[in-house]
């Protein structure tokens, strides 16, 4: 068979893939009435990540799994986009790395938002456009407490941690910032969910000492920054996995293995 002949197969199969991708977007729109009726957000990370795994785990091939990824990735960016679409805060200041988070994350029917979130200028509803998410790198996160612990909880004045954007793929390749962290407006409580907490720790401690601490607490040290000029500004991102977010535990252990020297600020948690 000649190249034309494949062509025109694959012309028949795209008109059928184009059909049924219509009728989906139906679908999707009817779900997005539901939506709008019960106030849920578009965005439902925990059913995209589940799903997606599911339609990994049934690919026949010769369709990589990074390549189904992308594609449905785009898909329910187009489905979000029919249910009025997802707007995405990007830090003017890391505007570029996390508009790629995001592209990669959310795909290219969002709405990509440069936004302020310079020290003084909180995120005001009056001020700034409104956005559903935020992305927020884990570099600039640790430096903007490394500045000004308390200005971190007034930065994010009416977002929740909605999750975290792996990237690692990515990132394995790019020289891209490493951990970006996404902030939802409103997350939906999942009854028997598995939770991911994320903490920032700092203070006069060294790396060794955080990551006996971690160790014996079931923590995971995801990104820090140490200083070796001011010992006393290290700052660290740690995460854990658990059943129930109970965050007193930390908090106390931390204080006590620190002698009152280390302070501890639980970002957020979200459904895993
Ligand atoms: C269609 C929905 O809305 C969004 C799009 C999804 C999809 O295209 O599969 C899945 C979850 C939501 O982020 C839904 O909630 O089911």
């Amino acid at each position: 068979m000649g190249i034309e002949a494949f062509r025109n197969q694959l012309e028949k199969i795209d008109r059928q893939i184009l059909k049924f991708l219509n009728l989906r977007m139906k679908l999707a729109q009817e779900i997005g009435e539901k939506k709008k009726l019960y106030g849920y957000p578009v965005l439902d990370t925990q059913r995209e990540d589940r799903y997606l795994k599911n339609l990994k785990a049934i690919n026949p091939g010769p369709l990589q799994d990074k390549n189904l990824e992308g594609i449905f990735r785009e898909i329910f960016s187009s489905s979000r986009c029919q249910q009025g679409g997802l707007r995405i805060g990007c830090p003017q200041n890391h505007f570029l790395s996390c508009f790629l988070a995001s592209l990669i994350r959310f795909g290219s029917s969002s709405t990509f938002i440069p936004i302020s979130l310079d020290e003084g200028s909180q995120l005001q509803e009056d001020k700034e456009p409104e956005v559903d998410t935020l992305v927020v790198s884990a570099p600039y996160l640790l430096k903007r407490i490394k500045v000004n612990r308390s200005t971190l909880l007034s930065l994010l004045p009416s977002f929740s941690l909605g999750g975290e954007i792996d990237l690692s793929q990515f990132i394995s390749h790019q020289e891209i910032e490493k951990h970006f962290f996404f902030f939802q407006k409103k997350s939906i409580p999942k009854e028997n969910a598995v939770y991911k907490m994320v903490f920032v720790v700092g203070g006069s401690v060294s790396y060794p000492s955080v990551e006996k601490w971690a160790e014996n607490q079931g923590l995971k040290v995801i990104f820090f920054e140490d200083d070796p000029q001011n010992p006393q500004d290290n700052v660290y991102l740690l995460e854990k996995t658990t059943k129930e977010p109970k965050n007193e535990d930390i908090e106390h252990s931390w204080k006590k293995f620190t002698e009152g020297l280390g302070w501890v600020i639980l970002i957020g948690s979200y459904p895993f």
